[in-house]
C-alpha cells in the first residue's frame, strides 16, 4: 500500500488537504478523494491541492484543485494563498512571489512579510461563453447581469470566470439569503453546462461587501477566495463597488481584500494557516 505525506490548510476556514507530487509519487487516478474528503472517515477537507512540477520557462509550479466530490475545477482562491506558504515551509522555494500554472491560466500568490499573501488572480472574463452560461434567444450578450428562472423563481444574476465559474446574486441581507436552495439548483441548471459557484452578496458600502458561497462540488463554505473575487468584479461592474480601491469582502470564515479595475487584474490579499501535517496509506 502506497503511503501519502500531506498537510491540512485552510484559507479562512476554506479547508484543504494539500499533497507535495514533486518529491513524492502521487496518481490522481488511483485517489480516494471523495472518501479522503470526508469529515467523520477521511481527513475532511472542501478541495484537495496538488503541488506539481513544471517544465514551463517562467513557471514554478503546477496546480490542480478537486473538489470534495472529486470534481477536477480550474481554480482555488484560499487554495492559492496556501499553496505558496506550502510551497515556503516545505523548502520547495526560496521566492516571496511564484508563478503558478493551473488548468485556466497563471496566477502570481506573493507571501508577504506580514505573514498575509497576496495573489494576482488575473483577469475576469464574462463572455457567455467564457462562463460558460447558455444564452436565451434576444438576450443582450454583453450584459452586466442576467435573469435566471428556476421553478416559479428567478433571479437577476452577474456571471464572472475566475477561471472557474461564478453566478453573484445581490441580495439585501446574506443572513437570509437563498443560500441552500438557489446554490443547490443551478448545480444542475440546465444555462449553467459546467455547474458553478453561486455568490450571494450584500453591499455594505462601495469598501464593504458581505459574501457566502454555495461552491460548485462542495456546498456551502466557509469561504471562498474567487467568489470573493467574482463578487468584487460584479460590484464594480454594476456600480455598486469601488473600482480600483481595495474592498472588505466579509465571509462566514472571515474576511478577504479584493481589488479590481475594468481591464486589468484582479488582486486577493488574506491569510493562509498550516493546521497539521500528516501521513496516510490508500
Ligand atoms: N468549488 C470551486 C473550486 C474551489 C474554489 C474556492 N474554494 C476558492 O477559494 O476559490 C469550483 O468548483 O470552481
Amino acid at each position: 500500500m502506497p503511503t501519502l505525506k500531506f498537510s491540512k490548510m485552510h484559507g479562512l476556514g476554506n479547508d484543504f488537504m494539500v499533497i507535495d507530487a514533486t518529491r513524492q509519487t502521487f496518481d490522481t487516478a488511483n485517489a480516494p478523494i471523495r472518501e479522503w474528503a470526508d469529515r467523520h472517515t477521511g481527513v475532511g477537507f472542501d478541495q484537495l491541492l496538488i503541488v506539481e512540477s513544471s517544465q514551463t520557462e517562467g513557471v514554478d509550479f503546477g496546480y490542480r484543485i478537486f473538489n470534495a466530490d472529486g470534481s477536477e475545477v480550474e481554480q482555488c482562491g484560499n487554495g492559492a494563498r496556501c499553496f505558496v506558504k506550502f510551497v515556503t515551509e516545505q523548502g520547495l522555494t526560496d521566492k516571496q512571489e511564484i508563478v503558478v500554472q493551473t488548468a485556466k491560466g497563471i496566477i502570481k500568490p506573493r507571501l508577504n512579510d506580514d505573514g498575509l499573501v497576496t495573489v494576482n488572480m488575473g483577469q475576469p472574463r464574462f463572455a457567455p461563453e467564457d462562463v460558460p452560461f447558455v444564452l436565451r434567444s434576444g438576450e443582450q450578450v454583453g450584459a452586466v447581469s442576467y435573469i435566471v428562472v428556476k421553478d416559479l423563481d428567478s433571479a437577476e444574476m452577474s456571471l464572472v470566470n475566475m477561471g472557474n465559474p461564478h453566478a453573484v446574486m445581490w441580495v439585501g441581507n446574506v443572513d437570509d439569503a437563498p443560500v441552500e436552495s438557489w446554490g443547490a439548483a443551478l448545480q444542475n441548471h440546465q444555462r449553467f453546462p459546467q455547474k458553478v459557484n453561486v455568490g450571494f452578496m450584500q453591499v455594505v458600502d462601495k469598501n464593504h461587501i458581505k459574501l457566502r458561497v454555495y461552491e460548485r462540488g462542495a456546498g456551502e463554505t466557509q469561504a471562498c477566495g474567487t467568489g470573493a473575487c467574482a463578487a468584487v468584479v460584479a460590484g464594480v461592474r454594476l456600480g455598486a463597488v469601488a473600482s480600483g480601491e481595495w474592498v472588505r469582502v466579509v465571509l462566514p470564515g472571515g474576511e478577504l481584500q479584493i481589488s479590481w479595475e475594468e481591464g486589468s487584474d484582479v488582486m486577493m490579499m488574506g491569510p493562509a494557516v498550516t493546521v497539521f501535517s500528516g501521513e496516510l496509506t490508500y
